[in-house]
């Protein structure tokens, strides 16, 4: 028999945590679900390039959105399984017009209908300059590249960007971050990693020339360690970023799957914390390279929602989600994975933190340890259980058959 939310919350009571005060903290975090999981990163353009950036979406599951009014249908479908108000991460290849603009035309009027439909669901927006799927991209190389009219085309790509976000921010009265990943890299060892780091630096510059409002929008640069085709090289390294971010005041965004696997992403974030104001977190999978699972419950999400929680940096950091799996339902993948982050951040805050911090400092670890293990025998299944009812939102098997008859209905399309 599946256990009560009150002998649940009483449970953790006895911890001495407020379960009431954690589900209300919960429902105040957004997630911004990123809109490419919907359709395998192929937008709405006319024209595209060769260049994927070295990123990969891999299957063929039957249900792809193809226009915006089906990727619409499919987020309004996602978001009524997911709890609480969330946003939406939209790339500049997204736009929803007749006209067929190239990147360095592209202008807020093309993505007005996405605008008027987020402020209709209660959504807030973000935003995406789009560097690569585009013939001026298919040298690998955009920001970076020697020649200066390329450069100048992807330039005025990410001023026109910068506008729209601020105006998709003034409209929804929440500020749209836009962040930058170029793809820029090469496959074999460069003779000269230097100088594309200086164009690269220079292109950023005078595309964030402008001061907009930050009411309105914010700057994030994102770094990657490797992708498809750039294996040797990568222009916008973290290094290369993260001194960038320090510098220039902008937003540093760590995606779980631009890093050696090794690494923990989780302890870079407080790490960071203390030289940018504000964080992005691109929330993934990566399985041996950064092939954008869909995000589990699992260890490294429980690890960077602790580091969150625990150094009191969600007030600081704007959670996007990056992942793109077309093996599975595409809309069933948005759900599991940000309720999955909404499950790790509620085990995250349902912890004692402040005994725990006691143990620690106390350099009692023993304690530390024992205290760690045995909250993992909490019944917190029964608190989310709870927070998806208040939020009228279905959860275990009846959020499978909701999922399977979406699918169903989606799956004829061509
Ligand atoms: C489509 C996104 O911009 C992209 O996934 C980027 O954020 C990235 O992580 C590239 O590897
Ligand atoms: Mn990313």
């Amino acid at each position: 028999m599946a256990i009560s939310y009150e002998s649940a919350r009483d449970a953790f009571a006895e911890w001495g945590v407020d379960c009431e005060a954690t589900l209300a903290a919960l429902k105040s975090v957004p997630i911004s679900m990123h809109c490419w999981q919907g359709d395998d990163v192929v937008g709405f353009e006319a024209r595209s390039g060769a260049s994927g950036g070295g990123i990969q979406a891999t299957g063929n599951h039957p249900g792809r959105a193809r226009t915006p009014d089906e990727l619409r249908a499919d987020l309004e479908f996602a978001y009524s399984m997911i709890p609480g108000k969330h946003r939406l991460n939209l790339h500049a290849m997204y736009l929803d017009t007749e006209a067929t603009p190239d990147r360095d035309e592209i202008e807020y009027a093309h993505f007005a209908p996405w605008v008027e439909w987020a402020k209709a669901q209660g959504l807030g927006l973000d935003f995406n300059p789009t560097f690569f799927a585009h013939p001026k991209a298919d040298d690998n190389l955009t920001l970076s590249h020697p020649d200066q009219g390329i450069r100048d085309f992807w330039i005025e790509h990410g001023k026109r960007s910068r506008e729209i976000a601020a105006r998709m921010g003034e409209a929804l009265g929440t500020a749209c971050v836009n962040n930058i990943w170029v793809p820029d890299g090469m496959k074999d060892i460069p003779v000269d990693r230097l100088a594309p780091r200086r164009r690269l630096e220079a292109s950023l510059d005078e595309m964030m020339a402008d001061k907009l409002a930050p009411e309105q929008m914010r700057d994030a640069v994102e770094s990657k360690l490797f992708g498809i085709g750039v294996e040797a090289y990568t222009v916008g390294s973290h290094e290369f970023y993260m001194g960038y971010a320090i510098r220039r005041g902008t937003l540093l965004c760590l995606d779980m799957g631009h890093f050696h696997p090794t690494e923990n992403i989780a302890d870079k974030l407080s790490a960071v914390s203390l030289s940018v104001p504000e964080m992005l977190l691109h929330v993934s999978r990566p399985m041996r390279w950064d092939s954008d699972h869909v995000i589990l419950l699992d260890d490294d999400i429980l690890a960077m929602a602790q580091a969150l929680v625990s150094g009191d940096l969600l007030a600081r950091t704007r959670i996007g989600l990056d992942f793109f799996d077309a093996t599975i339902s595409r809309t069933a993948a948005w759900v599991i994975g940000t309720r999955n982050m909404q499950k790790a951040l509620l085990r995250a805050m349902l912890a004692p933190q402040q005994a725990l911090t006691q143990a620690e400092t106390g350099l009692d670890f023993t304690k530390r340890l024992v205290m760690t293990e045995e909250l993992k025998d909490l019944p917190y299944g029964a608190i989310w259980a709870e927070f998806c009812r208040r939020n009228d939102v279905p959860e275990g098997l009846a959020l499978i058959k909701e999922l399977d008859g979406y699918q169903s209905r989606v799956a004829a399309r061509g």
